[in-house]
């Protein structure tokens, strides 16, 4: 994160990482009986500022490409997934994309175990004054971050995941 905020010139890293508050959670996947509901959860971007994701050897996280297509994570011991959620995208000004992905058991009879670790920012997010400017002009309003996962989870938005932030908070 330190390296990603140095990039764009931003000296405010440590009030991000001051007010960075981590979810953790611990995640088993099946394949399920029905096949039709195999795709769980629905695809979505992550409505954290930047997920960590670490796993067992069995396959499912999906990512999208940019060009559409689904990938899947090829897991490894020693491998993490970093992804980047809809918050960053919002402080970045839209730079930074989030990932869109989804997590599908496909093999019978395995179980897939997953560890991830959700950052979020207590208080309001606001793109940095040095990241707008003419070419690339305001994308998103300041937000709670806080009220923004009231917002989802109070709606049927879920299923519009991957537009969410913009939907709500654009410009
Ligand atoms: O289990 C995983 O690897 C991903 C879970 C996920 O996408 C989420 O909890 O948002
Ligand atoms: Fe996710």
């Amino acid at each position: 994160m330190r390296m990603v905020f140095d990039s764009y010139g931003q000296k405010c890293y440590k009030s991000y990482a001051d007010a960075a508050t981590l979810l953790l959670r611990f995640l088993k996947y099946k394949k399920p009986h029905d096949v039709k509901s195999n795709i769980n959860p629905i695809a979505h971007t992550d409505k954290s500022f930047i997920s960590f994701l670490h796993q067992n050897n069995v396959r499912g996280l999906e990512v999208m490409t940019k060009d559409g297509e689904w990938f899947t994570f090829e897991p490894s011991p020693s491998s993490f997934m970093i992804m980047a959620g809809d918050a960053f995208v919002a402080w970045s000004n839209g730079r930074i994309k989030a990932c869109y992905h989804r997590v599908a058991v496909r093999e019978e009879n395995e179980v897939r175990y997953s560890l991830g670790v959700f950052s979020y920012q207590k208080g309001m997010i606001k793109t940095p004054d040095e990241l707008i400017d003419e070419e690339r002009p305001q994308q998103f309003k300041p937000f709670d971050h806080v009220d923004f996962l009231c917002y989802r989870d109070s709606s049927d938005n879920r299923v519009k995941a991957q537009s969410l932030i913009k939907t709500y908070w654009g410009v």
